[in-house]
């Protein structure tokens, strides 16, 4: 193992700015977000917009409608224009989420080390990594402590690399020989190192191969879209078929024009496909991790805000999450003052106050105690501290003639391989009585030899670090379990220590399941399953190794549940993958392998802010199917409507003219539809379970008695119009005012828990303010002539507006009777459905 004592002090601040002008940024270029002219153009390729152009020529040209032609194109430019804007605003949100997420190096600078984003690394920077970190650039090797890089990316070998110092003369060879150099892009999984950069950028060997980076996988959500729109999609070129066919038939009699009818139904096919709701979801995604941003919790995945929400159970680190991380020496117990510090010394990893917390905890402590690192001492061989055997040795060049082996870790790992006596059964003995207390406790010995898995050491003491419980964190507990998420613990430390922290912080602490209980639960068919039980009821999981976590995340799943689970070591990658939602720690805390596996990065690693992306993802969830709702239940009854209007009112041909459709839904419904995505119904959202799809058979039910409902009483007030002898363009009229008023009240039916109007209705701002806007807008086109007749409305008399209104209102009445009925009252207190959908 390569050993350098030199430590390099790096470029200056000066010198690195003038080469970062000259070699420019350490990144792989990225593809540049399209003008706006193509993202028009794109929003116009779309199939609806195309059919929407068309209808509008058709209508100027053709049929000379000259109002009504142009009312189309400008409903086709006004939805170009929103779709631009809508996908704008999501880029940049994106954008946003991608800075606050980039990598980050550690670099030596005018002597002192620094860290700054891996974009500002330049060639001749001197950088420190650790396991789990990105390497930032390409790399020689000045000094290295039982490095191991993963290079698959680069060589497609799954084995990693051991690494060590450059030799004065240099290796040359395949990448795979290259022992001396580090590679940008490639996963260091142990030990650490200094190097110095040689590329950066494009220059580095994966800026050579790299291809365009993977696009964003779709999650649940956008699937579950997509679905929900080829679906209506189907019914709606259905419907506008019904509707030609049922038109043909009057067309043979002499009562309609051919292109009437077929003009009709492609604007009902228009209208019935919600094609606000995927830009409506998109911004609500957008504008959520914006806000969950501000709140500390940075979602990598758009679609994790939702899995957030759908959360289940939190299976969550100890160390930072539930406590402050800021560990301190406050006790110990030893025969040697002295040399239990120099020990701890010894066998320390942490420079600068920059390093391991317990590292660090422990150099404060030895200062404390009037002992620094013995000068000329060199390190002849190390085993960085592994969370697999929860310890770290190192051998040391001493003033005497031998060299001495030091360990330091968990107790029972350290005194069983000391030599037996009183001290150390002393020490074995003391260990309980300080984790009680819920301090961590290491134990540190020390033997003269060159061997780094010797036995018979001298047992040197133990040190007890005690953490701060963080304050937010009790509450965060609390919170979880009203919302009926239960919070399992999940620790590498002792078992008494992870106990009384779990009572302090309320977690039910029965029963404590350590890794040893469950390694003898074996390994038949038979162990496998009770292994799974046992992880499954567990409330904390202590002295289990990060490998543990994985087997966790897949016991839970199976059990249907949607699991978010914390981690920030190396090793917790797989387990952060395959959970619903890996959240890792931003900064110092985290590692970059914890961070890319993981789809939520956190600022600050408390339960509280995870618990906040929770309700934040809750709220989302409650929104969007708010969105889905009020959608679905618009447009279907508004194309049972046209199609019983067709059969029951001849004389009107159309019920409602193309136009008239396509305000309705084009410019209408789109403004409410985007105030729900970015709601805030009245209580807490944490209170909101999640149920289900978005589309289950008891919500399409709903929808489809609430649509029957608002279609028959618009019908009803159309019917009266008629009786009474209005004009045709009355009668229209009098059919989009009702159906745009019940329409809107629909805000409200669907937003609502329990009632429609509940309380605190009023405070949902977004919302309130859309629904009267468009309302005052379409009161507006009604009594304005010059507004109105583009789209063939005229005013109504005051019995219409009543009839209006007051099929706005029973809808309502009928509305929350379907809710009861069909048993969807979200209450708090009721069962929580099934977590997965
Ligand atoms: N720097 C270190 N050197 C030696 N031993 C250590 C070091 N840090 C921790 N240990 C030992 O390893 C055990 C597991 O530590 P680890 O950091 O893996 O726990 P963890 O799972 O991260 O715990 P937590 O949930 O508290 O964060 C500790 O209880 C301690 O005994």
């Amino acid at each position: 193992m390569g050993i350098t004592v030199r430590e390099p002090s790096g470029l200056s601040e000066r010198a690195a700015a003038e080469r970062l002008a000259e070699y420019g940024p350490n990144e792989l270029s990225q593809p540049r977000p399209p003008r706006l002219p193509v993202r028009a153009a794109r929003q116009l390729a779309d199939p609806m917009s195309i059919l929407l152009l068309i209808a509008g020529l058709v209508t100027l040209i053709v049929l000379g409608e000259i109002p009504e032609g142009l009312a189309i194109l400008t409903i086709l430019l006004v939805n170009v224009v929103i779709g631009v804007s809508q996908e704008t605003k999501a880029d940049h949100a994106v954008r946003a989420l991608r800075t606050l997420t980039a990598p980050m190096a550690k670099v030596v600078r005018d002597g002192a080390v620094r860290r700054i984003p891996a974009a500002e690394v330049v060639p001749g920077d001197v950088v420190q990594v650790a396991a789990g970190d990105r390497v930032p650039a390409d790399a020689r090797l000045s000094e290295a402590t039982g490095l191991g890089v993963d290079e698959s990316m680069l060589t497609g070998e799954s084995l990693s690399s051991d690494k060590r110092a450059a030799q004065a003369d240099g290796a040359g060879g395949t990448l795979a020989d290259r022992h001396d150099e580090l590679f940008a892009g490639t996963l260091v999984v142990r030990g650490s190192g200094v190097a110095e950069v040689t590329r950066t950028g494009a220059r580095t060997e994966m800026g050579r191969i790299a291809s365009a980076l993977g696009g964003g996988v779709k999650g649940p959500l956008a699937v579950e879209l997509a679905q929900v729109s080829r679906r209506i999609g189907l019914v709606a070129v259905m419907a506008g078929g019904v509707m030609i066919l049922i038109g043909l038939s009057r067309v043979q009699r002499g009562e309609a024009a051919l292109l009437d009818i077929i003009l009709a139904g492609v604007a009902l096919a228009i209208a019935a496909v919600p094609e606000s709701l995927a830009a409506a979801v998109t911004t609500a995604l957008a504008l959520g991790s914006q806000r969950m941003a501000a709140l500390g919790v940075i979602v990598r995945r758009l679609p994790a805000i939702e899995a957030l929400g759908a959360t289940t159970v939190i299976a969550t680190d100890k160390t930072g999450t539930l406590t402050t991380g800021h560990l301190t020496v406050t006790d110990h117990v030893t025969a040697s003052e002295i040399d239990l510090w120099r020990g701890a010394l010894r066998c320390n990893d942490a420079r600068d106050g920059l390093g391991d917390a317990v590292d660090v905890a422990l150099a404060a402590a030895a200062e404390r105690h009037g002992l620094r690192p013995p000068p000329g001492e060199e390190r002849l061989a190390a085993r960085p501290f592994d969370a697999e055997t929860r310890s770290m040795a190192v051998i040391t060049a001493t003033n005497e003639d031998r060299p001495l082996l030091t360990v330091k870790g968990a107790p029972e790992v350290v005194l069983a391989r000391c030599v037996p006596g009183p001290e150390t059964e002393r020490l074995a003995r003391a260990v309980s009585g300080l984790a009680d207390r819920g301090m961590r406790v290491l134990a540190l010995a020390d033997k003269r030899t060159d061997d780094l898995d010797a036995a018979g050491l001298r047992a040197l003491g133990l040190v007890a670090l005690s953490d701060e419980i963080r304050p937010s964190a009790a509450r965060a507990v609390t919170d979880c379990r009203a919302a009926g998420i239960r919070v399992v613990m999940v620790t590498g430390d002792h078992a008494d220590t992870a106990r009384a922290i779990a009572e302090e912080v309320g977690i039910t602490a029965e029963p404590v399941v350590t890794g040893a209980a469950l390694q003898a639960l074996g390994g038949a068919d038979d162990g496998r399953s009770k292994r799974s039980a046992r992880l499954r009821e567990a409330a904390v999981l202590a002295r289990v190794d990060p490998g543990t976590k994985l087997d966790l995340v897949r016991a839970l799943r199976e059990d249907g549940q949607v699991v978010t689970m914390t981690g920030d070591g190396v090793n917790d990658a797989p387990a952060l993958r395959n959970a619903d939602v890996g959240v890792a720690m931003a900064g110092e805390e985290g590692t970059d392998v914890a961070r890319e596996a993981a789809s939520v990065v956190v600022t600050t690693g408390d339960l509280g802010t995870i618990v906040a992306g929770v309700r934040e993802g809750r709220r989302l969830r409650h929104n969007v199917s708010s969105m889905v709702g009020y959608l679905l239940t618009g447009n279907l009854a508004e194309i049972l409507i046209v199609l019983t209007g067709l059969i029951a009112w001849p004389d009107l041909v159309v019920p409602l003219l193309p136009v008239q459709l396509l305000w309705i839904n084009l410019v209408l419904d789109g403004i409410p539809a985007i105030a729900l995505g970015v709601d805030r119904p009245a209580g807490d959202p944490l209170a909101l379970r999640p149920t289900g799809g978005l589309l289950s058979w008891p919500v399409l039910t709903r929808i489809a008695l609430r649509a029957v409902a608002v279609g028959a009483l618009v019908f009803s007030a159309v019917e009266v119009a008629r009786r009474l002898g209005w004009s045709e363009e009355q009668v229209r009229s009098q059919a989009v005012l009702a159906l745009v008023f019940a329409r809107l009240t629909l805000a409200y039916v669907v937003r609502a828990r329990r009632r429609t109007f509940e309380r605190g209705w009023w405070r949902g701002r977004s919302v309130l303010v859309a629904v009267t806007a468009t309302a005052a807008l379409q009161i507006l086109v009604t009594v304005i002539p010059v507004l109105g007749a583009p789209l063939a409305l005229v005013p109504v008399p005051p019995v219409g507006w009543a009839m209006a209104l007051g099929a706005a209102m029973l809808s309502v009445i009928v509305c929350d009777m379907v809710r009861y009925r069909a048993g969807l009252v979200v209450s708090p207190s009721g069962p929580a459905p099934g977590g997965r959908g």
